[in-house]
């Protein structure tokens, strides 16, 4: 361990200016730490999860999910979206199962444990958000993004600071860093719960004189109660640094975060099964969310022939489907004959584009127009997957 340390105090540093307090190395914040106890020679270790890493005989592949907060109810809402549904006997039970999957155990557990979890090889999977993974992970190689985007719980981790005194003209990081005001005996004091992810972004952009201080919510009243000069934390609709007179300035997003699913390289790799239900919850996930926002339309058009309601259609911008319209003649008998005189026309459609859509089919003699939501697009290959095996060296 370096000899000059980032320090962290419950709330005021006020008090404390050492030029230890400036930030020049990056610690990381112990997942395994060692506390004296009454004897200096028999110290005592307490570690997150898994004693010594040593992998445990279990057979069944684990799958963290968040136990509480704003990611709970939606993570449950996108498996089950995937007909992946957790039955969870009672709310307060903490292993669950997803029948569709045998041989899985889900556990809920708070986020960040479910990140430290996943380094210790107590989990193998989990569904978290991605400022989470950086801040508990601390760029573990081992930690791999399985889907980066599973589009809920997106904020940004950002820097914040006020928006009076001498910080009114102070709008980029750059700024910030050279405001003469900060030095060894009186730094920039920083209020945060990411003590990892924090000192890192200061150090990278340069910020030498800077002391933290962390709290474990409403960081937005640290700087008008004199606590701290900025703040990192989350933001997402910005609701809360404004009602608190806070602005984000330039180049101080940290991380930008939404829900992700991640995986332990050894689980991966050595685990029994691990690698076919990551295989399996990637194909639903990437099918599903491609699904997401699109509706199947199909019509009846008039037309003399397939290629020619395809070029009716082809002329229209909002009607070209996936990969183009799929044209099917409609068969009836007329005067003794079997004719095809009508055509459906079956597309996939953007929710957005959904009305202009049934303007421009109405407008080229589409009739009986009906419109379904999908559930999946599963495309020939899972590019995820592809990704995934190339990360592992498979
Ligand atoms: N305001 C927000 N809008 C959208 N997503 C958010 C917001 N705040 C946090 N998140 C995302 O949801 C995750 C969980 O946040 P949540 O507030 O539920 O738990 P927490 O802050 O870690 O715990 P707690 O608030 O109970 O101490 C965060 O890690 C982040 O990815
Ligand atoms: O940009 P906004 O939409 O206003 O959201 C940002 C706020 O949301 C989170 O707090 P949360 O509600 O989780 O409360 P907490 O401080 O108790 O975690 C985050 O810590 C911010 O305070
Ligand atoms: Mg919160």
């Amino acid at each position: 361990m370096s000899a000059v340390q980032t320090f962290f105090l419950q709330g005021s540093v006020s008090t404390l200016r050492s030029p230890h307090s400036s930030v020049t190395s990056c610690r990381k914040v112990s997942v395994k730490f060692t506390v004296s106890c009454c004897s200096a020679a028999s110290p005592m270790t307490v570690v997150n999860g898994n004693v010594d890493n040593r992998p445990s005989d279990r057979s069944e592949v684990r799958l963290g999910l968040p136990s509480k907060g704003r990611m709970a109810a939606d993570s449950l809402d996108l498996l089950k979206d995937c007909q992946l549904s957790v039955r969870q006997v009672n709310p307060r039970q903490y292993v669950a199962e997803i029948p569709q999957i045998s041989n899985l155990e889900v556990w809920f557990q708070r986020p960040k444990d479910i990140v430290r979890k996943l380094v210790s090889g107590d989990l193998d999977l989990g569904i978290v958000g991605l400022d989470t993974v950086c801040e508990y992970g601390q760029g573990d190689k081992d930690l791999i993004i399985v889907h980066d985007a599973l589009e809920y719980g997106d904020c940004r981790l950002s820097l914040a600071i006020p928006k009076y005194g001498i910080f009114e003209n102070v709008n980029s990081m750059k700024e910030l860093a050279e405001m003469p005001q900060w030095t060894p005996e009186r730094p920039l004091r920083v209020a945060t719960g990411f003590t990892y992810m924090g000192p890192k972004f200061m150090k990278e952009n340069g910020l030498k004189h800077v002391t933290f201080s962390t709290a474990d919510g409403a960081l937005e009243a640290a700087p008008a109660m004199g606590i701290a000069d900025a703040i990192v934390d989350l933001v997402s609709s910005g609701t809360t640094l404004r009602e608190n007179n806070l602005k984000e300035i330039e180049g101080g997003v940290i991380v930008q975060s939404q829900a992700v699913l991640v995986a332990g390289r050894k689980s991966l790799m050595q685990r029994k099964g691990v690698l076919d239900i990551t295989h399996e919850m990637l194909e639903r996930l990437e099918a599903h969310l491609r699904a997401v926002g699109q509706f199947t339309v199909t019509a009846n058009m008039r037309g003399s022939s397939a290629e020619e309601v395809a070029e009716r259609i082809l002329s229209q911008t909002s009607l070209s489907g996936l990969q183009g319209p799929t044209i099917s003649p409609v068969f009836c008998k007329r005067d003794g004959r079997v004719t095809a005189d009508y055509f459906a026309i079956v597309i996939c459609v953007p929710k957005k584009a959904l009305y202009k859509s049934v303007q421009q089919l109405r407008a080229i003699g589409g009739s009986g127009v009906l419109i379904s939501p999908l559930t999946y697009i599963f495309d020939e290959e899972t590019p995820r997957w592809r990704q995934l095996l190339s990360t592992l060296g498979l």
